[in-house]
């Protein structure tokens, strides 16, 4: 879903706000005058993640229509002018979503920040861990309500199963008072296999066990909750915890891939798997390095411009992760593309890289017009003690491949 539905009720900015948002988010918003026609267009156009309005009030006329909408379970964000404890109370007691008062400079911003979050939860998945009956409601039905995908688990064995089925978990909340397996414990077995940057975890304690708060960070949380909490401090943690997360996706993309394709880059390669190398080494398996570099690139920036040399770049880098995924594929610079096969025997791995140079020579790149292209490779076997060397003696017999006439493989077999 990627469309908010805005409602305009003549009494508030949001028509001003309109192409703000759609200009800073890249999000489509379209606009209806009420509340009803709002959920006549909800039951038709299923591409809406969220419903913006200023309309709350609870003895407005077509307030069943506000109601209807919610029941419909998108979430629903209010635009109000001035915060009391009466209107939080009676918007969260509704249902709503969120509310955005707003009366300063920051209030744009904010809701921004709230319409942006909505958007990417849809993508997320998340795990209570709680054996609570109405704490697992309460919290569960926060989380829905921003449209994280939630999974359950009643303690921490049963998290742990989960999270082997749901590898796309990227938070476990994890009460500390479960049978079986308790909180700290299952942040400890949670450690072992997953770190603090690609997984986080929440845990909860009580308003009188300051200990536990202090226990749950030392074995590895990445922050704590103490009960009893309103959901605004619920979804504010969630929030900055998943927002540290994707910070430092970005970051690591940043740092260990190509700008241009987004394959992995050099670095990577010598920093992340040099490491998987050597234990795929020592349990005996087989390891396949390819080296791949397209012939007479320099023509195609030569008659067709540095441009469209980009753009033959990232059409190869496309084509070769979409048929290697389940592979290291990396640009080494330059025209100059490799991959890393582990665990696969070798004649397996040759044809695969036979079949993708048949494919590549034969697929017809867009730049406005068609371009065919060829690439000679160089792949070996050969077990190293280093990873660089590997990559050294594919490389020379890429060099062999150029020799040859190039559109070619030649392997360390011949
Ligand atoms: N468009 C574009 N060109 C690049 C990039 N990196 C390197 N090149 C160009 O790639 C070309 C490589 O040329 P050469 O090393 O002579 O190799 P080639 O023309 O592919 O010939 P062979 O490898 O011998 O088949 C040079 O013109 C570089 O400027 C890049 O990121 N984008």
């Amino acid at each position: 879903m990627n469309r908010i539905l805005l409602i305009e009720d003549g009494q508030m900015i949001t028509h001003a706000l309109s192409s703000s948002i759609s200009k800073e988010l890249a999000i489509e918003i379209d606009s209806v005058d009420s509340l009803a026609e709002a959920k006549a267009r909800l039951a038709v156009n299923h591409d809406y993640f969220a419903v913006l309005t200023g309309q709350s009030d609870p003895d407005a006329p077509d307030n069943e229509a506000l109601d209807e909408i919610m029941q419909l379970h998108i979430p629903v964000v209010v635009i109000t002018a001035s915060f009391s404890e009466k209107t939080r109370n009676e918007l969260l007691e509704r249902g709503l979503t969120n509310y955005i008062v707003y009366d300063s400079k920051h209030s744009f911003s904010d809701l921004i920040h709230i319409l942006q979050r909505l958007y990417l939860n849809q993508f997320v998945s998340v795990l209570v861990v709680e054996d609570v009956f109405t704490d697992m409601q309460f919290i569960t039905k926060q989380l829905r309500k921003w449209l994280l995908n939630v999974h359950e688990a009643k303690n921490g064995i049963e998290a742990l199963n989960i999270l082997e089925r749901h590898p796309e978990i990227k938070m476990v909340l994890a009460n500390y008072h479960m049978p079986e397996m308790n909180g700290m414990e299952l942040v400890k077995a949670l450690r072992e296999k997953h770190d603090k940057e690609n997984l986080a975890i929440i845990g909860i304690s009580a308003l009188d066990e300051k200990l536990l708060s202090a226990s749950f960070i030392k074995y590895g949380a990445n922050d704590v909750l103490t009960k009893p909490f309103s959901p605004e401090e619920l979804l504010c943690r969630i929030n900055h915890n998943l927002e540290m997360l994707e910070l430092q996706t970005d970051l690591r993309d940043v740092i260990y891939r190509d700008h241009l394709t987004q394959l992995f880059n050099r670095r990577y390669l010598f920093e992340k798997v040099e490491k998987q190398f050597r234990s795929a080494k020592s349990a005996g398996q087989s390891i396949t390095m390819g080296v791949m570099d397209i012939d007479h690139f320099k023509r195609i920036n030569d008659s067709y411009g540095h441009h469209s040399g980009d753009a033959v770049l990232q059409a190869v880098s496309a084509l070769f992760s979409q048929r290697f995924p389940d592979c290291i594929t990396f640009r080494l610079g330059g025209e100059e593309f490799g991959l890393i096969l582990f665990d696969t025997p070798f004649e397996i791995a040759l044809s695969r890289i036979e079949q993708f140079r048949h494919d590549l020579k034969g697929t017809a790149i867009d730049l406005g017009h068609p371009v065919y292209i060829t690439a000679s490779f160089g792949v070996t076997d050969e077990l190293t003690e280093q990873l660089e060397e590997m990559l050294q003696a594919a490389d020379r017999l890429l060099y062999l491949a150029k020799q040859q006439g190039r559109d070619q493989i030649c392997t360390n077999c011949e």
